[in-house]
C-alpha cells in the first residue's frame, strides 16, 4: 500500500517526473548511443543502477545502444599474466599476445556483465562485439599501434534488427579485419562511429571525471569545436579525454545530434541529461543554435 503522507521530497519527485514528459515525448523513438569507459564501472550497485536508467530509457522508448570500455580490466589482467602494455596517445599498443587478453577481457567479463546487469533490471539485452554479423570492419589506426583498429565500414542491420525485438545492444569495442583478422579498437572510437552509422540523436560518453576541465579545473559545459582543438593544442585535454574528443568532433561531422562528456559515476547520469531541463558534463555540437535538452520541438 501506498504512504500516503505528502511530504516535500515525494511532492519534488512527482513534479520531476511531471515536468518530464516533454523531454520523454522528444526522445521517443530516439536512438541514444553510451559509451561506458572502465573507469565509469563502478560497483555492482552502481552498475544495477546504469543498467536500470538504461531499462527504464528502453521502457519510454528510447533505442539505448551500449558500447563499453573496460582498459582498467584488460590493465589488471595483463598485469596478473606478466604482459606489459603501454599508450600512444590514449590507444593501447596492441601486439598478438595483448590482443588475445583484450579479447578476452571485453567479450568475455565486461560485456556479459552489463548484459547480466540489465537482466537483473527487467530489460533483455544481446552482448556482441563488431566481429559479430559482420558489424565492424576495421583497418589497422597506425603502423605503430600493432593490431589497434580504426572503423572502416559499420553494418547497422543487427542493431536495428534488435531495437524492434525491444532488445538493447551491448557491444564489445573489437572489430574484424578484411583477412580474418581481429582488431582492438578504442571504446571512444567505438561508440562514436556506431553513433555515427546510426545517425544518432546522441552520445553520451560517460567517464571518471565531471566532463572536460579548463586550465583551471572548471568544467566547461558547452564545447565548440575550435575550443577543443585549442584546448588540446594547449595540452589541457590530454591522454584518456584525447580520444573522447576526437571522438565528439568526429560524431558530430558524421551526423550525430550532439555529444555529451560526463561523469558516468554520479547517479542517474543518463536519465538528468536526457530527461530533465538540468543537463550534465560537457557538451558538444556542431550548430549552437541547434536544440540542446529542448522543450519539444
Ligand atoms: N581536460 C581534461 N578534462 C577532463 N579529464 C581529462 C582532461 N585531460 C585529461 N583527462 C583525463 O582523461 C581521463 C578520462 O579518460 P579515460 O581514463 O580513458 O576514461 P574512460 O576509462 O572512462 O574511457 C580523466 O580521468 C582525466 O584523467
Ligand atoms: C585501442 C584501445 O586503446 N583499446 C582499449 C579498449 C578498451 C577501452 O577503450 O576502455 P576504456 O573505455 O575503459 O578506456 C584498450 O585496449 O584499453
Amino acid at each position: 500500500m501506498k504512504a500516503r503522507d505528502m511530504n516535500r521530497d515525494w511532492i519534488a519527485t512527482a513534479r520531476t517526473l511531471s515536468e518530464a514528459l516533454p523531454y520523454l515525448q522528444r526522445y521517443t523513438g530516439a536512438i541514444v548511443v553510451i559509451k561506458l569507459g572502465g573507469h565509469a564501472m563502478g560497483s555492482a550497485q552502481a552498475m544495477a543502477e546504469f543498467a536500470r536508467d538504461v531499462v527504464l530509457m528502453r521502457q519510454v522508448g528510447v533505442n539505448p545502444v551500449i558500447v563499453h570500455g573496460g582498459g582498467p580490466m584488460i590493465n589488471e589482467m595483463l598485469a596478473r599474466l606478466d604482459i606489459r602494455s603501454n599508450f600512444k596517445g590514449g590507444k593501447r599498443v596492441t601486439d598478438a599476445a595483448t590482443m588475445e587478453v583484450v579479447e578476452m577481457v571485453l567479450s568475455g567479463t565486461v560485456n556479459k556483465r552489463i548484459v547480466q546487469a540489465i537482466g537483473g533490471q527487467g530489460g533483455r539485452a544481446a552482448g556482441l562485439s563488431g566481429k559479430d554479423a559482420g558489424f565492424i570492419t576495421c583497418t589497422p589506426a597506425s603502423t605503430d599501434l600493432g593490431l589497434v583498429g580504426e572503423p572502416s565500414a559499420i553494418d547497422t542491420a543487427i542493431l536495428h534488427t534488435l531495437f524492434d525485438a525491444g532488445v538493447i545492444p551491448v557491444i564489445a569495442p573489437l572489430g574484424g579485419g578484411p583477412d580474418g583478422e581481429t582488431y582492438n579498437i578504442n571504446g571512444d572510437t567505438a561508440a562514436g562511429a556506431i553513433a555515427a552509422a546510426l545517425r544518432a540523436d546522441r552520445l553520451l560518453l560517460l567517464t571518471d571525471t565531471d566532463g572536460v576541465l579548463d586550465a583551471e579545473g572548471h568544467v566547461v559545459t558547452e564545447l565548440t569545436p575550435e575550443q577543443i582543438r585549442a584546448l588540446t593544442r594547449e595540452g589541457v585535454i590530454a591522454g584518456g579525454m584525447i580520444p573522447k574528443t576526437e571522438t565528439a568532433l568526429a560524431a558530430i561531422a558524421g551526423g550525430v545530434r550532439a555529444v555529451v562528456i560526463l561523469d558516468g559515476r554520479a547517479p542517474n547520469a543518463t536519465l538528468l541529461e536526457l530527461f530533465t531541463e538540468h543537463g550534465a558534463g560537457s557538451l558538444i555540437r556542431a550548430d549552437p543554435s541547434a536544440l540542446t535538452n529542448p522543450a519539444p520541438a
